[in-house]
């Protein structure tokens, strides 16, 4: 039995592989970053929107919890390389915890391009709600909602967009 046939006979093993490689994939995407305080632009985002639309809601909330145990475990996975229990506490730990949600959400994509643009733009939005509201405590509400959320409209449009038109060329391919 070679390696991959030993894979695909335990399914519990295929799916945290496969959990494992999509952590990377997003401790990749937190690297290129945009060095703003209190939030940097990075991303995660885009990343986060396909594991969940390409893999499936479980796979991809998986996906992120293992990569929030990397992070919480000192592993440098978040944004410009930070990790430790003090990142996680940090203003932008709201994200991250809003990271699952938005995983999960974004497995519900389905087929049809309408429901497809919705799911992921709501999966998009739903990370800024702890985002915003965990970053209020550090800077307050106003400002949270401005460098936590107006700052960041334009990117996520496009963002958005183009997890939409990666979601449909693979899914034409
Ligand atoms: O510290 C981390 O690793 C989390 C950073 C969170 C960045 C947020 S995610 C939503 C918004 N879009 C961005 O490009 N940056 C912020």
């Amino acid at each position: 039995m070679t390696a991959i046939q030993g894979l695909a006979a335990r399914p519990a093993l295929r799916f945290w592989s496969q959990a494992l490689l999509g952590s990377a994939v997003l401790a990749a995407s937190a690297q290129v970053s945009l060095p703003m305080w209190p939030v940097p632009a990075t991303l995660q985002t885009l990343a986060v929107l396909l594991l969940g639309a390409l893999g499936g809601s479980r796979l991809g909330a998986a996906a992120v919890l293992l990569y929030i145990a990397e992070g919480a475990m000192g592993l440098p996975v978040f944004a410009a390389g930070t990790g430790g229990p003090a990142a996680l506490m940090g203003p932008t730990a709201g994200f991250l915890l809003g990271f699952v949600a938005s995983a999960w959400i974004a497995g519900q994509a389905g087929q049809g391009a309408l429901r497809q643009a919705l799911v992921l733009a709501a999966a998009h939005l739903v990370v800024f709600v702890p985002g915003v509201l965990w970053l209020s405590g550090f800077v307050g509400l106003e400002r949270a909602v401005m460098a936590g959320f107006v700052l960041f409209v334009p990117g996520t449009a496009v963002k958005t967009a183009l997890a939409f038109a990666t979601l449909r060329a693979l899914r034409r391919a």
